[in-house]
């Protein structure tokens, strides 16, 4: 089973992923950006103000075709629990915003339209739903993407995956404390483990 967690930059996703860890040892925890050349290629495009968007949504792309062939499949194929810092969502949210100013029409539903054809959507993802201004002072915005402006359109972007998908995504509300925050967070992936746990057994 793949679980992915999602949300702005500041949201608390690295710190539940953390937690998450300890409950579930054996499980394959692991996130985009990868740490692999093609990562370290992303994080240089972040660097670069004036990156060409449409060339950084393809360097992300690749870097999670990479992921998925490295890590995900293999890691499915054994059945095991599979837990993603970021995933194709992100892309879906985040390149969106970057290329909403392009000339590409409905860049959301294009981008979306690229993964479709190679990628292995997940099974569930947690959303940890927090403000703009929250996340983007809790980032501390060392890169382009911080910024309050910017990370709204992102949010934007989230709701409109969500209202396509409601019954992928579990929102968190993810202002609360952090110990509240990994306590929902850790109820969430219990039950959603329980149920597919159910399913295949009645499957
Ligand atoms: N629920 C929370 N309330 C307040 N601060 C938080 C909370 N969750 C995380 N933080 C702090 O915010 C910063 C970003 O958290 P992090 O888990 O790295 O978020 P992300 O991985 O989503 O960018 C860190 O300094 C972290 O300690
Ligand atoms: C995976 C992914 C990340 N990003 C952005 C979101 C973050 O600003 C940045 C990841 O940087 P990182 O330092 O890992 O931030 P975080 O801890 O918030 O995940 O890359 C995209 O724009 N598209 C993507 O597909």
């Amino acid at each position: 089973m793949l679980i992915t967690l999602e949300g702005l930059d500041g949201s608390g996703k690295t710190t539940v992923w953390e937690a998450l860890r300890d409950v579930y040892p054996d499980a394959v925890f692991t996130r985009e950006p990868t740490e692999s050349w093609y990562g370290d290629a992303v994080y240089r495009s972040m660097a670069d103000e004036d990156a060409d968007s449409l060339a950084e949504l393809f360097l992300f792309t690749a870097d999670h075709a990479d992921h998925l062939s490295r890590v995900i499949r293999p890691a499915l194929a054994e059945d095991d629990l599979v837990i993603s810092d970021r995933y194709s969502d992100s892309r879906f949210a985040y390149q969106a915003a970057s290329l909403e100013d392009s000339d590409l029409r409905r860049p959301l539903e294009f981008i979306r339209g690229i993964h479709a054809a190679f990628s292995r959507p997940p099974d569930a993802t947690i959303y940890l739903d927090v403000d703009p201004e929250t996340a983007a002072a809790r980032a501390g915005a060392t890169n382009k993407f911080e910024r309050a402006s910017y990370l709204a359109r992102v949010r934007e972007n989230y709701e409109r995956l969500i209202d396509a998908e409601p019954h992928r995504f579990v929102r968190v509300d993810a202002t609360q404390s952090p110990e509240d925050v990994v306590e929902m967070v850790e109820r969430s992936v219990e039950r959603l483990v329980r149920e597919d746990g159910d399913d295949g057994r009645r499957g």
